[in-house]
């Protein structure tokens, strides 16, 4: 590379990949996961999820539609970071509104460009997610033993709660897209909205729109709502959100208030974080996984009816099948791993996934889960 690298990327391992900065200046220490999705960087970008992340993009063009902010997932860019092959390109898109790198500046997010991005996938397949130190210096300047000191020595993920940070601080109503997503779901013909509690761990917005649009009115209450609290509202259906960091880790409580919700008798779906919250507090036990699902197209079997679905995820713990107890059924596997994917309970409409649903960014195939919660709540009327 003839240009002095003004980025550099430490692993914990001592391995160090120079290339060209691009966005916000600094340091910041995260875990490194890489994302297949050929579309959709802004939606991955945004996700809450992927707090304490840095994000390896696997396909090379990374910047070329721009950003929009109807885009976003959440009101600020959430991953740590992101690791491109080639520079971000210029917008060409006629719905953005600012492009990638004035954008990432704007919002204090690094990026680092002119990265073997293949080499670096392959290297997290092996090793699983490393722990990393991505650095951005316009002069160059950078202390490789000491950004690797700290990679090393960063706690990581594992036992880290991070849903209390990226929850929302006061309880809302969403109505963005309420009623309005014409064909999208069945169910928005009810004459009466459904009401759905949603426990925001750190919510997509697509999700709550999801919700909205299979005909719910939504109250989005913060990650440490009591279950009095939550049933204050008098909902026909709770909601648990997809979030970042450990499940296990909101075990002082998330996880024991869903387990008292249990037994208000109402039905409750779960995505992701939400998922796992829900396994645990039906008494299943989570794993940390290697370099966990980050993508728009991953295969997953709905055991009960054998149909295959392309689901976009985004996890790097998950529900260990073998601890879930008598009475909670595995409904999804991942074709990829054989990890599971979806569980529900088998006398009650209690059931989540470990995949996004609500798509953005990727397929809508599992779009039906929304219309399940409604078909639900709808029963129960
Ligand atoms: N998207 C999510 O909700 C992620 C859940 C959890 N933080 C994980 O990494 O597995």
């Amino acid at each position: 590379m003839a240009q002095k690298p003004t980025a550099c990327l430490a692993l914990a391992d001592g391995t160090v990949f120079h290339g060209q900065g691009f966005g916000a200046t600094g340091e910041v220490v995260a875990e490194l996961v890489f994302n297949t999705a050929m579309t959709g960087y802004q939606e991955i970008m945004t996700d809450p999820s992927y707090a304490s992340q840095i994000v390896t993009f696997t396909f090379p063009h990374i910047g070329n539609t721009g950003v929009t902010e109807q885009d976003d997932e959440a009101a600020d860019p959430v991953a740590s970071g992101i690791v491109v092959k080639w520079d971000p390109t210029e917008p060409s898109n006629w719905r953005a509104t600012s492009d990638l790198v004035a954008w990432m500046e704007r919002r204090g997010r690094i990026g680092i460009g002119g990265i073997d991005t293949r080499r670096l996938t392959r290297a997290i397949r092996q090793q699983g997610s490393p722990h990393v130190v991505l650095a951005h210096d316009p002069q160059g300047n950078f202390d490789i033993a000491a950004m690797v000191a700290r990679a090393r020595d960063w706690q990581g993920l594992v036992g880290l709660d991070l849903a209390k940070d990226v929850t929302t601080r006061q309880s809302y109503r969403w109505d963005e897209g309420l009623w309005e997503w014409p064909g999208q779901f069945g169910a928005a013909t009810e004459a009466k909205p459904f009401k759905v509690v949603a426990l925001d761990y750190g919510a997509k917005r697509n999700i709550l729109r999801s919700l909205a649009g299979s005909g719910a009115e939504v109250i989005v209450l913060p990650a440490t709502a009591t279950a009095d609290e939550v049933m204050a509202h008098e909902p026909e259906g709770v909601f648990l959100s997809n979030g970042p960091g450990d499940p296990a880790a909101t075990g002082t409580y998330a996880v024991p208030m869903i387990r008292e919700l249990l037994t208000r008798d109402l039905p409750i779906f779960g995505i992701c974080l939400g998922h796992q919250m829900l396994a645990l507090a039906l008494g299943a036990k989570t794993v940390k996984m290697g370099h966990g699902h980050h993508g728009a197209n991953h295969p997953v079997r709905d055991v009960e009816t054998g149909k295959v679905e392309i689901t976009s995820m985004n996890h790097g713990f998950a529900v260990d099948a073998q601890t879930l107890p008598e009475g909670v059924i595995e409904t999804h596997v991942s074709l990829f791993d054989g990890s599971n994917c979806g569980l529900r309970m088998a006398d009650r409409p209690v059931f989540s996934v470990q995949y996004h649903p609500e798509a953005s960014p990727g397929p809508q195939d599992s779009a039906y889960l929304f219309d399940r919660f409604a078909e639900a709540m709808r029963a129960r009327r």
